[in-house]
């Protein structure tokens, strides 16, 4: 089943000290929703922020779909806290919770829609017997914890087999791609099955927002 496209920028590399005002202007500049990773020094080498951020941005006023990516272990917790704090995706990284099917329950129980991740080297076979319980899968295409690292290109592979996967099961379920996307190599990313794309370092360190997002969805079209 086809999804509609979305580009959704991490707001990673981002001016943080700005963030409402960052969210706002690459909203305007035509992004979908906002991709906000979470890093706890634990499960990931490298901290970022909680659940307080993302109910600051929505008191501030962020109405669109904020995308939360949980590189926490434990995750539980955070779900139930971004859950109550506005997420609208919560994804979650299989080795970071030890019941997989009640995290993912918890997700859709809570209201939100549920997101497994997988790292690059882990196989898209352990989205398998949870794909019912799914609303994306995202493939990272780089290791968690840092914005800026290069694509790795065995990843288009992982999204093939992803793509196949989903579409086998008939499910409405996002296809979502994280880590060293950019104008360059988001056709080959496209072409490969992903319809939900995470673009950080691309989009924040352009000068102007709106045309690299122009640039991105030429390049997802044309590809
Ligand atoms: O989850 C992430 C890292 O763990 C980020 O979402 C990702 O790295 C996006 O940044 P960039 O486009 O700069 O690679
Ligand atoms: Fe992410």
């Amino acid at each position: 089943m086809a999804q509609e496209i979305f580009i959704a920028p991490s707001v990673l590399s981002a001016d943080f000290a700005r963030l409402g005002a960052e969210c706002d202007d690459v909203l305007e500049a035509g992004a979908d929703m906002i991709h906000l990773d979470i890093m706890d020094n634990h499960y990931v080498p490298n901290l970022t922020v909680g659940p307080m951020v993302c109910r600051a941005l929505r008191d501030y006023g962020i109405r669109a779909p904020i995308d939360v990516h949980l590189m926490v272990d434990p995750v539980d917790e955070l779900i139930v806290q971004f859950a109550e704090a506005g997420a609208s995706f919560i994804s979650i990284h299989p080795e970071a919770t030890r019941h997989l099917d009640r995290s993912l329950q918890l997700i859709r129980d809570l209201g939100c829609k549920a997101g497994l991740v997988l790292n690059p080297g882990t196989s898209v076979g352990v989205a398998r017997q949870v794909l019912s319980r799914l609303d994306l899968l995202l493939v990272m295409s780089v290791n968690p914890g840092f914005g800026g690292q290069t694509f790795i290109s065995y990843t288009l592979d992982k999204l093939r087999e992803a793509r196949q996967l989903i579409d086998e099961s008939g499910l409405p379920i996002r296809l979502e791609v994280d880590g060293g996307v950019k104008v360059h190599n988001i056709s080959d990313v496209a072409r490969a099955g992903a319809d939900t794309f995470v673009v950080g370092s691309a989009i924040f360190g352009a000068v102007s927002y709106a045309e690299v997002l122009r640039q991105l969805r030429v390049a997802v079209h044309g590809g």
